[in-house]
Formats: structure tokens, sequence, C-alpha cells
């Protein structure tokens, strides 16, 4: 629905509001998104531009395999060089080593590791052991990802570059490279897919295809493996795996947090053993060694059926957050890695383009402040945005380097609750059991959308609320709102390969998500994240996460976060009171970043005011 002058005087004044400003605003944003995202290169960026042409550092010369570098040309043309960090990558992957990656958001992690498991040998084994590789049949790489939208991305990079070509492909040609398994009935809006996307997504209920044409590279989240692996096992073939690979590690494993008595962390140690996340079932029977008695009988019944690996696959692991303990316990705790055999690589904590967290230093964050009667202010202490001729960060100068452990940060935290699908399966239900959100906070979201944004944007909601809820109530006051879902929704699908900010867009889109299933997600023309409420457990690596959905790959974005003001309640004579804004000063002061003013709610009323009446005067 375009955004259209309201008729009806309920919510008038704020749908006006948001369609004048519009008309006035939209054209001067694009240009400087524009202008942002094609600045000529900066000193640091010509240095290891020149660098790169000097060693003529090629993805061929790296190991990508001929015929995946001819296809990556055609599907991405603008992808020419490796990185710094795909330069280690890639041939990693290619081997037999096991690594440990982690880097800023949007450096290109996936993609390359991607292209590294694409050019591994397909009928080959490498039995460590014995120091040869074996002729097989079956999957090679088992690619773990946290939610059904990162698999179906990685399907639709690799069904890309095999049509980029413009041959039509033949059936099955997709499902022998790549294949989908996640849970969940097939999504409504999925056959609008191609073809051969549609018969490479399969449920762990029919698992036919994984026997009849085993994909080189099977995408899956956890808990899908865990049913197949309950169901029917033999189906996988564990025993022919020669990598496993867990995308966003740290959204899938629980671990004991510090900062605790021993009493608390003994108790949640219990919990933890007592139910274990998928991932960790998963990685036990695959990596386990003998004398671990619990996961024992498991194996032991797959290894009589011949479908658990005797020889320990490689294991690479990757995300842009990893905290020490974690990485810590990957070795010891839970001992799916050997000490002195892996691969390393770990961001520097450049600050020149990156905070010492990893926030991206080209986008520009902003908090905003809606109070009880639905007035919006920039955050106390945001600084005023200078006109910079600072570059977009430079990708390559973060750089890869041996591990340091002296990044310890705030770590108490546990896991989110992984939700594969991010639109409930009924959907009325959900409506009535999920919390609406306050409608001055939609009313903000939906000015700063139309302010601000030229052609597409995301919302992050918390966890608790409906996102088919909000969807309806944006789409209410006349906002083009529609759910992230990748295999549900062809909105949100358009834009993977969309690489850039081109035109202002009569009616732009706002995808509507929550944080578990926004992780690893690649929009390239993704301009701004509005996020809701304060990101709740593991906040400063959740706000990573949904802050670096933009500013990917050099580009610049912004993120504006909405806070209700401060409020105070006196409950039987005990006052409590509820300061948002304070705790999210503090949480961006823990990941290094200072707000700025969003200045289209800058000393408000006046400004307001005075675009309003222009908007009106050219209406007349
Ligand atoms: N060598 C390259 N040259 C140019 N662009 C690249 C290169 N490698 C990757 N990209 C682009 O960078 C973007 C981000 O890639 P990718 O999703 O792999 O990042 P990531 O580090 O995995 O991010 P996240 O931590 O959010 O998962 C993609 O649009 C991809 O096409």
């Amino acid at each position: 629905m375009p955004f259209l002058p309201p008729t009806t005087t309920s919510t008038a004044a704020n749908l006006y509001r948001i369609w004048a400003r519009q008309t006035v605003c939209r054209k001067d944003v694009l240009a400087r998104y524009m202008s942002s995202n094609a600045r000529p290169p900066t000193s640091s960026q010509k240095r290891v531009n020149t660098q790169d042409a000097e060693e003529k550092v090629t993805f061929e010369a790296i190991g990508v395999k001929p015929p995946i570098v001819v296809a990556l040309r055609g599907a991405f043309p603008d992808i020419a060089h490796p990185t710094t960090m795909q330069k280690k990558l890639i041939p990693a992957v290619i081997g037999s080593q096991d690594i440990l990656l982690q880097d800023f958001t949007g450096t290109g992690k996936s993609f390359g590791l991607l292209l590294g498991l694409l050019s591994k040998s397909r009928d080959l084994t490498y039995d460590a052991k014995k120091g040869k590789a074996h002729a097989k049949k079956g999957i090679t790489t088992l690619l773990i990802v946290p939610h059904r939208d990162l698999a179906y991305q990685f399907l639709h990079w690799i069904h890309h570059m095999i049509t980029s070509s413009g041959d039509e492909l033949a059936p099955n040609a997709l499902a022998s490279i790549g294949q989908v398994l996640v849970r969940g009935a097939p999504p409504s809006g999925i056959e609008n897919s191609s073809p051969r996307i549609l018969e490479s997504i399969i449920r762990p209920s029919d698992v036919s295809s994984l026997v009849d044409n085993p994909p080189h590279i099977l995408i899956a989240t956890p808990t899908a493996l865990m049913d197949v692996l309950h169901q029917t096992p033999e189906a996988l073939r564990l025993s022919t795996l020669s990598t496993v690979v867990v995308d966003e590690v740290d959204s899938l494993v629980e671990w004991t947090p510090g900062h605790m008595t021993a009493y608390t962390s003994a108790k949640i140690k219990r919990k933890l053993d007592r139910h274990p996340s998928q991932l960790k079932s998963l990685l036990d029977v695959i990596y386990a060694s003998q004398s671990d008695t619990a996961v024992k009988p498991i194996r032991k019944r797959l290894l009589e059926q011949g479908v658990a690996p005797k020889h320990r696959p490689q294991l690479i692991m990757l995300s842009a957050t990893m905290r020490n303990r974690l990485r810590t316990a990957f070795f010891g705790a839970f001992g799916w890695f050997k000490r002195g055999k892996v691969l390393k690589l770990i961001k520097s904590g450049s600050k020149k383009s990156h905070g010492a967290h990893g926030a991206n230093r080209t986008t520009t964050h902003h908090v905003l402040v809606v109070s009880k009667d639905g007035e919006v202010k920039n955050i106390a202490g945001a600084r005023e945005i200078v006109a910079s001729n600072d570059c977009p960060a430079d990708v390559s100068d973060s750089l890869v380097q041996p591990i340091d452990d002296s990044e310890e940060g705030d770590d108490d935290f546990f896991p989110e609750d992984h939700n594969e699908s991010m639109v409930e399966s009924d959907a009325n239900l959900a409506i009535l059991n999920k919390s609406a959100i306050n409608p001055d906070m939609l009313n903000a979201v939906a000015t700063a959308f139309a302010l601000d944004v030229p052609s597409i944007a995301l919302l992050v909601l918390p966890a608790t609320a409906s996102v088919r809820r909000a969807i309806s109530d944006l789409q209410q006051i006349g906002v083009n709102a529609h759910g992230l879902d990748l295999m549900e929704n062809e909105t949100g699908r358009a834009h993977l390969l969309s690489r850039s900010v081109e035109a202002v867009d009569e009616n732009p889109t706002l995808l509507v998500s929550t944080l578990a299933t926004t992780r690893g997600i690649d929009l390239p023309a993704l301009t701004h994240v509005f996020i809701l409420g304060i990101p709740a457990e593991r906040g400063g690596d959740a706000y990573l996460h949904m802050a670096g959905r933009v500013s990917r790959f050099g580009r610049s974005g912004r993120v504006v976060t909405f806070v209700h003001e401060r409020e105070e309640e006196t409950i039987k004579g005990k006052l409590h009171v509820r300061d948002d804004p304070k705790k999210m000063s503090i949480l961006l002061k823990k990941i290094d970043v200072a707000p700025a003013k969003f200045e289209h709610f800058d000393s408000a009323d006046k400004l307001r005011k005075e675009e309003l009446e222009e908007a009106g005067n050219r209406k007349k």
C-alpha cells in the first residue's frame, strides 16, 4: 500500500506527518546514501588495492576451483579479489585443518567460506590418521546454521552462481550441490521460488532426496538434523562427511556463564548437562571422544549402523561474536577442538574501522526516546552529526590475528530461544498470545522510516513481540511492511541480490523480524536497521548482530533504537524506576558506540512545524 494522505481523524495527525514529511525529505536522503556509498577510495584502501594488485591475488591463486571462479564472476561481478581474511580462510577450508574464525559482521566470512566449501573435493575424504584420502559418495559438508533464512541465503547464493550463465538448470543439478534441511511446513510463499530451489529444500519427514541424491553441501538447522538423526540416521550418512561447519556458533551453544557463585554455576551446569542444546548433542555424536560415556550409546548405535563418522571430520566454527570463555570451552569443556591443531583467525579489534568491540565505524547509531504521550526525542547526550569525509570502512584492515585472550568482556548471558520459523504456524493464536507493540513506538518507527529510508529498511522486534501483528499494525498506518522471512516472503528475497541503493523507491519496504532470524542475513541494499527496545540478554552482542545488517563490506548505514522514556511508579510505597534510556546508554558505551542525533527529531517541534507547513503549502 503506498503512502497516501489519510482521510480519517483517529491517527490522522501521525499519518499526515509521515506522509507529508516523506514527500519533503526522501530525495535528499537518497543523495546522502548515494554519496556515502560511492566515495573515492581512501589512502588506506588505495594502499590495500595496490598491495593486492602487486601480489596479484586472485581467487584461483588461493585454491578456488576455476569453474567456481567463472560462476562467481558471472553472478557477483563486483567480487574481484579475496580479502585479507578470505586469503587465509579459503585455502584452510579447502584443506583439512580445523578453523575458528571471528571477524566483524559483513566482512565476507560466510561468502568466503562458501567459496572454499564449493571448491572442496567432492568424492574424497581425508583420513588424518593414515594421512590418506579415500573415495566416497555422500554428503561432503554439513553446514549448520541457526535459522532457516540463513540456510536459504546460502542456497540462494549457490543457485545464483550456477545459473548466472543464463542456462536453465537440469533437474537435481542444484540439489546435487546444495540442499537445505529445515523444520516446519513448506512456507506458503515458496512456490514463487525457482523449481530447482524448491526441490533442494527438504524437511526431516521426507529425506528421500538425501538418499537418492546426496548433496555436496547440506545446509541445515541443528533441530532438523537431530530429527533426522533420531528418525532416519542412515539418510544422513555422517560417515561420509569430511567437514562440519557451524555458522553463528555462539548463538547455538549454551555454556556456564562466569561471574557467579560456585553453587549457581554448578546448578546451571547440571541443567545444561540434562538439557543440552541440539548443536551440542549433534557435535557430541560426531566429535565426542571414545571415553565420553554419556554419548557413547548413541555413537555406538550409529557406528553399528555404519552411519557415524569413524574418522574425525574437519571442524569449522565462525561468528562475529565469540567470547573468550566460549572459545576456551570449545577446546576444554566441550572438547570439540584439539589444542595446537586449529587455525585461529581472530579479528584484531582495529579501532580505525571498528570500535574495540566490533561496531562498524561507517554506521551512524541513534537512540530515540518515545514518551507516554507519543513525543519522540533524541537521547540525552546524542552528538551532532558532523559532515565527514571519512571513507567507508576498509574491510581489509580487519586483520586476522592470533587469538587475543585479553578481550574478556561481560559474558553473563544465556543463549536465546531459537525459533526456526519467524512466522508462526497458527497466525491467529500467535497474534493472541504474543504481546502487541505500543502504538506510539510503531508510529515513531513509521515516521523515521518515512523520513529517512530511500529503499529498504529492517525492523527488529523484541523476541516476545508478534511479527505478524506488528506487520499488520504497520500496514494499517500505510507502511509497506513485510516479514523478513526469506522462504515465505518474496519481498525479502528480492533484496538478497540487489547490490546497492540506486533510486528513491516510491514505496520503500520495511522488513520486520526478530533477532533470532536476522543473524547472518545479507541484504546489500539495506541502509537502515530499526531496533525496538533494549536488546535483551547478551545485549552488546545482540546489538552488534542487529546493527551489523547495515554497513556491510564498506557500505554505510544507520541504526536507530527506539526506547521508552524513563518511568517511575510507586507500588506499595516503594519507588520503582525503569530507565531504558540510561540502560541503552550503558550498553552502547560498553561496545564503544556514541549515539548521534537523528536530525529529523532534532529541536523537534519547531522544525517539524516548519516542515509540515512547507509540505502543506506544496500540496495546495
Ligand atoms: N571479496 C569480496 N569482495 C567484495 N565483496 C565481498 C567479498 N566477499 C564477500 N563480499 C560481500 O560482502 C557481503 C557480506 O558477506 P557475508 O555475509 O559473507 O559477511 P559475514 O562476515 O558472514 O557477515 P555476518 O557476520 O553478518 O554473518 C556480501 O554482500 C558479499 O557479497
